[in-house]
Parts: C-alpha cells; sequence; structure tokens
C-alpha cells in the first residue's frame, strides 16, 4: 500500500502560508537524512543542532538564514538543496551571556562549505564583530565542496580575513568535532582556542593517502591529526575532551574567563578575600625543598593562591615545562603562566615560549591580569632547539610581555637564571609588582656553571680539585644566589613568606585595577614569528 499523499497547504491563504512557513522549517531543521543522522550518531557525533542545543542556554538560539541554499549547477547539485546548505548559524546565550555561532552539519553534503554555507558563516562573523560577542565555530565537515570549486576557495579566504580582523577584538573559539582538512584547519587555526574530541576529530592539512603517496609515509588519521597529536605534539589544540558533551562543557567555562570583546571587561563574581595567612597559605613555606635540583609540582602554588584552588588549564599535554591557564582572585579572572620544576627542571624550550607568548598575548588582548610564577634554570640546551630556532621562538614570549598593558604581577619562587631571568615577567619587561620568595636565587647562572668559567684555572692547579669546587661554589651561592641582590636594585619589589604570597597577590591585584599603560602609536608591531 502506497504512503497517502501529504496535504500541501493552500499558500494564497493567511492559514496556508503560516502552514507553508512550519513545513520549510520542519524541512530545514532536518536538512541531513534519517540514515545520516543514524550514521553520525553511530560514529559517536551528534548532529549541528544537537551541538547548538548543548552549548546555548535553553531555548535562547534565534537561527539566521535557515532557508538559504545554494543555486549551484555543477554534478547534479541542483537537483538537492537542502534549507541552510549544511551549516547552522545564529545567536543565542551561554550563562545569560550573548554568544554567536556557526555549527557545520555533516549530514549534509558530508558538511563540505559551498559559497553560500561560506556566506553563512561570514554573515554570523561580522555579526559578532559588530555586536561585539564571542564567536564558537564548529567544526565537522569535509572541507571545500568539491563540486563549487572555486566558489568554496574563495569562501574560505573570507573566513580566513574575518577570523584575523576579528582576532584581539571578540573571543573566537573553535571546536573540531570531525574532520577538519586542508586549508579548512586554518580558520581554527586563526580563533583563540581550538578544542578537540578524543578519537572523533581530526585535522590536517594533506591526509595520510597523499602523504604516502608523497613521502612514502604510513600513518593513521588518529596518529597525523587526531586529538592527542594536536593536543601533546603539535600544540594546534588547547584541550582534548572525552566526548563531545566535555568539550562543549570546556568552552562554558572556558567563556566564564573572558570579556565578550576587547573593549569590556572579563566577568566577575566579586568576593572579597580574607587576608589573614591560613594553615593552607602556610603550607606554601615548606614547598621548596632544601636541594636546588629537587622538584615540585607549581600546580600546588598556583592553587594556594586561586580562589576554591580551581586553575582552569589550558594545553595541559603540550610543553608541560610550562603551565598556562586561568582562575579567578576575589572573583576575577587571571591568567596564570608558570614554570613547572617538574617537567625538564621547568626549562623553557621553543614550545614552552611560544606557547606561554600566545597565552599572555590572549590575556592582554582581552583585559585579563597576568600572573607569572618564575622557577627557571635557563633555556634548554640543545643543537635541536638551536637549529629549529629558539632565539626567534624564544623572543616571542620576550615581546608578549613586554608588550602587554594589563596587569602584571610576577613571584620568583627559586630559580631566575640567565636570559631566562628576564623573560619571564621580569620588571626590566614591564612588569608591575615582582616578588621573591627567600628562597629565590636571581643569578647569571646556577653555582656548578659559574665556578667552572670563573674559577677553572683555580681548580684546575688545587691540590684537591672537588674540595676546592665545592668551597668556590658555597662561595658563589652565598654572595649571588638570593634574592637580595635584586631587592637591593628595586628589581622585584619585595622579599615576602611564600606564606603571604596570597595576600601580596590580592592587594596587587586590587591596586592594579586602575592600571592604564599604553604604548607609542604604531600600525602594529612585528613579533618574531
Ligand atoms: C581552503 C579549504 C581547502 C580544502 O578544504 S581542501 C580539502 C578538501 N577536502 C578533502 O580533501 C576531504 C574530502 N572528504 C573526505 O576525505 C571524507 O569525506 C572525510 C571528510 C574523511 C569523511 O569521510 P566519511 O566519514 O567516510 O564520510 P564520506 O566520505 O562518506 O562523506 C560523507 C558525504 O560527504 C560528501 N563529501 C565529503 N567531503 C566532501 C567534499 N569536500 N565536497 C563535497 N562532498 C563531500 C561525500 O561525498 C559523502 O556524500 P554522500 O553521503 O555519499 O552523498
Amino acid at each position: 500500500m502506497s504512503e497517502p499523499e501529504e496535504q500541501q497547504p493552500d499558500i494564497h491563504t493567511t492559514a496556508g502560508k503560516l502552514a507553508d512557513l512550519q513545513r520549510r522549517i520542519e524541512e530545514a531543521t532536518h536538512a541531513g537524512s534519517a540514515r545520516a543522522v543514524e550514521k553520525q550518531h553511530a560514529k559517536g557525533k551528534l548532529t549541528a543542532r544537537e551541538r547548538i542545543d548543548l552549548l546555548l542556554d535553553e531555548g535562547s538560539f534565534v537561527e539566521l538564514d535557515e532557508f538559504a541554499r545554494h543555486r549551484s549547477t555543477n554534478f547534479g547539485l541542483d537537483a538537492n538543496r537542502p534549507y541552510g546548505d549544511g551549516v547552522v548559524t545564529g545567536y543565542g546565550t551561554v550563562d545569560g551571556r550573548p554568544v554567536a555561532v556557526f555549527s557545520q552539519d555533516f549530514t549534509v553534503f558530508g558538511g563540505a562549505l559551498g559559497e553560500v554555507y561560506g556566506q553563512k558563516i561570514v554573515k554570523v562573523m561580522d555579526f559578532a564583530l559588530k555586536t561585539g560577542c564571542p564567536v564558537i565555530g564548529i567544526n565537522d565537515s569535509g572541507g571545500a565542496r568539491i563540486q563549487e570549486g572555486v566558489a568554496s576557495l574563495g569562501a574560505y579566504g573570507e573566513i580566513f580575513r574575518r577570523n584575523t580582523h576579528a582576532s584581539g577584538v571578540i573571543p573566537q573559539i573553535s571546536l573540531v568535532v570531525g574532520p577538519c582538512a586542508g586549508g579548512a584547519v586554518y580558520s581554527p587555526a586563526i580563533t583563540d582556542f581550538t578544542i578537540m574530541v578524543d578519537r572523533t576529530s581530526h585535522m590536517f592539512i594533506t591526509g595520510p593517502d597523499v602523504i604516502k603517496t608523497v613521502t612514502g609515509e604510513d600513518v593513521g588519521f588518529e596518529e597525523l591529526g587526531g586529538a592527542r597529536t594536536h593536543n601533546s605534539t603539535s600544540g594546534v589544540a588547547h584541550h582534548m575532551a572525552g566526548d563531545e558533551k566535555d568539550a562543549i562543557e570546556y568552552v562554558k567555562q572556558l567563556l566564564s574567563y573572558l570579556p565578550s570583546n576587547n573593549l569590556s571587561e572579563p566577568p566577575s563574581f566579586p568576593e572579597e578575600a580574607d587576608l589573614t595567612v591560613t594553615d593552607e597559605d602556610r603550607a606554601l613555606d615548606t614547598i621548596v625543598p632544601d636541594s636546588a635540583n629537587q622538584p615540585y609540582d607549581m600546580h600546588t602554588v598556583i592553587e594556594h593562591v586561586l580562589d576554591d584552588a580551581e586553575f582552569f588549564e589550558t594545553q595541559p599535554l603540550f610543553a608541560p615545562n610550562i603551565l598556562t591557564g586561568y582562575g579567578r582572585v576575589e572573583g576575577r579572572p587571571v591568567g596564570i603562566v608558570a614554570n613547572q620544576p617538574m617537567q625538564f627542571a621547568g626549562c623553557l624550550d621553543i614550545t614552552a615560549s611560544e606557547k606561554a607568548a600566545r597565552f599572555v598575548r590572549t590575556c592582554d588582548a582581552f583585559n585579563i591580569p597576568v600572573l607569572t610564577f618564575v622557577d627557571v634554570p635557563g633555556f634548554l640546551p640543545g643543537v635541536d632547539q638551536e637549529h629549529d630556532g629558539i632565539i626567534r621562538r624564544g623572543a616571542k614570549l620576550i615581546y608578549a610581555y613586554a608588550e602587554a598593558t594589563v596587569p602584571l604581577i610576577t613571584v620568583i619562587t627559586r630559580k631566575a637564571f640567565g636570559g631566562a631571568y628576564d623573560v619571564m615577567g621580569s620588571k626590566h619587561l614591564g612588569a608591575d609588582l615582582n616578588l621573591a620568595w627567600p628562597t629565590a636565587q636571581i643569578a647569571v647562572m646556577g653555582a656548578q656553571g659559574a665556578v667552572n668559567i670563573l674559577h677553572r684555572r683555580t681548580i684546575a692547579e688545587s691540590d684537591d680539585a672537588e674540595a676546592t669546587r665545592a668551597r668556590l661554589m658555597q662561595e658563589y651561592e652565598d654572595a649571588l644566589l638570593n634574592p637580595y641582590v635584586a631587592a637591593e636594585r628595586g628589581y622585584v619589589d619585595a622579599v615576602i613568606m611564600p606564606s603571604d604570597t596570597r595576600r601580596h597577590l590580592v592587594r596587587g591585584l586590587r591596586q592594579l585595577r586602575t592600571k592604564r599603560e599604553s604604548l607609542p602609536p604604531k600600525k602594529h608591531g612585528n613579533i618574531p614569528l
């Protein structure tokens, strides 16, 4: 028996016109076939609309361009013109704050981007830029729509330009929740944060087959461009989520630390701190081991100074020798940069420098004060580091601190040696308040290195080389490995008890709320990229 034919509304009547709109909306909201939706779910992925529903406050989504569709005729495309053209765009709220969103729909043309699809994204990005709200891009796409050729490539170019113009004006966050291939990866790459999902997200410029043909290398999707790879090896991503819900939850939390745009302040939940020294504060008095070679976990220091010990870490799997992330002090967001003595003794290398530099610039663009915790024995020595450009790439961190005009407070907990002392938020680069613990060692280098250079001949000529070296090292340590030489010169503003750190940071941040600083007018600087 055949299905009864669906009754078409009479569009010459008002009731018919309303019913026709409802029919079109229904068609637009189910643009992908049931089979495609089933396939999407079977892969553990949500649909474009399900993702938006999870991200935005209930009932807040307002869709734009629901009935936009392509006008392409190539390769029989004219026979398939789904409403929405494979991307859902619009605006809504997250925790009551306005955001704009686009969500690529893999169930329609594999989420592939054509001319109209691109125009929809550009429109919602322009809307976000005009209204000063964050834009969240949900990426799940086969890339440029092959049938639409250069029109599709042009649309990508328009998006990249919008990403660039919006950079530093509104927060841009990319969720990569499926494939993101070829030049398409450059939109997330320009945005401030990229979040990927373990096993279901992939980003690459050229896929495994092309690589096999060109270079002969055998590599799978996961190893080449999976979430783990981009979180731990390339540094493209900022968080690896276990599933899509986790990814969306991360985005919501991230937004809670960011202002809507560069002209507004980050959201705050003011709560006056209790400034009496607590037992928890006192725990910091014993955290630095007696031996300078013994590590301790810098997370503990950070957690002791943040409200509710909540440290929202970014890029935890990448360059773990430096920690970056957000927290709150008296309910106001702060960015944290900290050497981690548990990894490579906290040395600065290329990846750590770039990770921290981008983080400092993100904070500076969005009016978030930066707290820096220093325990750094220097730059990581090595031929690879030199040849891969530690000079050029390490310079980015200097540049980032030196151009930052947000409040900057630095705490030296232990080592601050050589150029790394200058780099890590030193007074000389423009930090506002520089504090040091009594355990701080601020010098050109550690005792062993210094004595070997200064007293090589004395040691060689002595009857007992080891005893002489030990004596000279002790002399060097006593004379220079302390915070007081720097304090004499005002390079540190105060030497403080570790247990007083939270109090100093609270007071310093209060005082710096009115900080206003500007750089010489220019078109833009020339950061060593
Ligand atoms: C400036 C930007 C430049 C670029 O984007 S260059 C990159 C161009 N894109 C690519 O090379 C990727 C091509 N697609 C693929 O490799 C695979 O489809 C991909 C993304 C790994 C997904 O694989 P699967 O999950 O197995 O899905 P599938 O292959 O069955 O695709 C589902 C439906 O989507 C279609 N599709 C995927 N990518 C497309 C594209 N770029 N243009 C037009 N249609 C595309 C595909 O034909 C399929 O359609 P259907 O369901 O069979 O009708």
